[in-house]
């Protein structure tokens, strides 16, 4: 009998120790997955998204749309990363020599192998970090069984001991979002920065404002007129519509004072500024990928810091970025973009110097693609108009790039201050790639601001942004009306 009684002690104290231990387990289970569970990070595709947009969501006065093949909505940023088929090593267009190069590219890519460039993602790596957490998940708790006595049972406190390491990968990559920039508003810029068109101002708006104000107008004064017009690099045609309408204007007699003659001119320069065409700049994603803007133009006329700038009103605008350092002859200048990118927390591809700017604009699309990013903004090196292998090369960059994807954006950087000569690289640049938009720079430091009515008359491409400045966010979307009222 007392055997019996004994065992069944035995027994009972062993399930007892075996509830405690399995207790203690299922305790410890539940508090690490509450912990791992914690981090606020969202799965596109299999890989932790991170917001580098840095919280900016502001409403824009820039106007972004989709290119030609867009279906989704603007308001969706995040589309998923589909993967498009990767390009066969299909037989180049009847191209020149480019053709070839082009295709090795390709072939090279189809390989999975992006070769030189590099890649600069904050995102990638803050993916790889905030994945390692969950792995934090099994220590060394399994141990104890239920046929362990009793001596076993303070095992049970040890696991808990660990418990405050679980917190550390906790700690979100968010740290690094305090270095990000703030970023002027980007509503109404034009308005806020007319003081910057100062010296086109006097040139234009005040002397006509001052002939016209005048009254009655003779020969001479319309000739003066005239004069201020071409003097403010208006060109001929412009100047002469202007002068056309403005007479028309006064002879219908409903100016009979200066305010009525400062209204007049404003409904002429508008109307000649042409209001209707589209300026929006085809930056969101399509269905099927990031959007691509190419941006190009002669040397030193602000590509790299209009791309800069462009990128910090897209993150403004809640999109994410991914830049393309083509200007490989110039290491500085990726130095310099991936500079932009950090300062708002957009990623960047570059390249070897002197490395193939099509094959570095190419992987910059594939990277963007894989990525999942909203749009790529690739910045192509200072070429010289009249230098035909150079422009040729432009062309490669383009036609690369839309063997993988539609480039959606063709902007060309003009530099104000060079008047004529900007026309004529504009003539140029616009037979080798099919310009959508131009980007006129340096207007602060020029009377010329009547280069715009000029530009948009001989290209008939809308002039879309406007530098005013060096600072970050000097820069502008092109509104007619908002310009004209800040030149006079
Ligand atoms: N005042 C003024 N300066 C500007 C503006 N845009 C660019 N710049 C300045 O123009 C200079 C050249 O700008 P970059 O962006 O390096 O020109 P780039 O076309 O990329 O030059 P390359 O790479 O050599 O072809 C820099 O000093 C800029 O700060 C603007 O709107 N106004």
């Amino acid at each position: 009998m007392n055997t019996q009684v004994i065992i069944g002690i035995v027994i009972g104290v062993v399930l007892l120790l075996a509830l405690v231990v399995g207790t203690g387990i299922a305790l410890q289970r539940r508090r690490r997955i509450s912990l791992t569970q914690a981090p606020p990070t969202r799965a596109v595709d299999g890989r932790p998204e991170v917001d580098k947009s840095g919280g900016y969501q502001t409403g824009s006065g820039f106007s972004f749309t989709q290119g030609g093949t867009a279906t989704l909505e603007p308001e969706t940023p995040k589309p998923a990363a589909p993967k498009p088929p990767a390009p066969k090593a299909a037989p180049a267009a009847p191209e020149p020599s480019v053709a070839d190069e082009a295709e090795k590219i390709l072939e090279t890519e189809a390989d999975g192998a992006p070769s030189e460039p590099l890649v600069v993602e904050e995102a990638v790596e803050a993916a790889e970090t905030q994945t390692a957490a969950p792995e934090v998940e099994t220590p060394a708790v399994e141990t104890p069984a239920a046929e362990t006595p009793a001596a076993e049972a303070p095992a049970v406190e040890a696991p808990e001991v660990q418990t405050p390491a679980v917190e550390v990968p906790e700690t979100p990559e968010v740290a690094a979002a305090p270095q990000l920039d703030e970023i002027a508003p980007t509503e109404g810029r034009l308005s806020r920065l007319r003081g910057r068109l100062a010296r086109s101002q006097g040139a234009i708006g005040s002397s006509m404002l001052g002939l016209l104000g005048a009254g009655d107008l003779d020969e001479d004064s319309w000739e003066e007129i005239e004069d201020t017009l071409v003097m403010a690099d208006l060109g001929t045609a412009a100047t002469t519509a202007v002068i056309e309408s403005l007479r028309a204007e006064l002879a219908s007699d409903k100016v009979r004072s200066a305010d009525d003659a400062r209204a007049a001119l404003h409904r002429v320069l508008v109307e000649q500024l042409r209001p209707d065409l589209d300026r929006s700049v085809k930056a969101l994603p399509h269905a099927g990928g990031p959007a691509v803007v190419l941006v190009v133009g002669v040397n030193g006329v602000g590509k790299t810091t209009t791309t800069g700038k462009l990128a910090r009103v897209l993150v403004a605008d809640g999109r994410r970025v991914l830049l393309g350092a083509a200007d490989t002859f110039r290491a500085a200048a990726a130095d310099q973009l991936q500079t932009w990118g950090e300062r708002v927390g957009a990623g960047i591809v570059r390249g070897k110097e002197g490395a193939d700017p099509a094959s570095v604009a190419f992987d910059s699309v594939v990277a963007g693609i894989d990525d999942g990013v909203d749009v790529v903004l690739i910045d192509t090196a200072g070429r010289l108009h009249t230098k035909t292998g150079l422009m040729d090369e432009l062309g490669k960059v383009k036609r690369v790039v839309e063997k993988k994807t539609p480039v959606d954006e063709v902007l060309l950087v003009l530099d104000a201050t060079v008047g004529q000569n900007g026309l004529m690289q504009a003539k140029v640049f616009a037979e080798v790639v099919d310009l959508t938009g131009v980007v006129l720079t340096k207007l602060d430091g020029t009377a010329k601001g009547g280069i715009v009515f000029r530009i948009q008359d001989e290209l008939g491409v809308p002039v879309k942004l406007v530098g005013l400045g060096e600072g970050a966010d000097d820069l502008a979307p092109f509104d007619p009306a908002a310009f004209v009222d800040a030149l006079l």
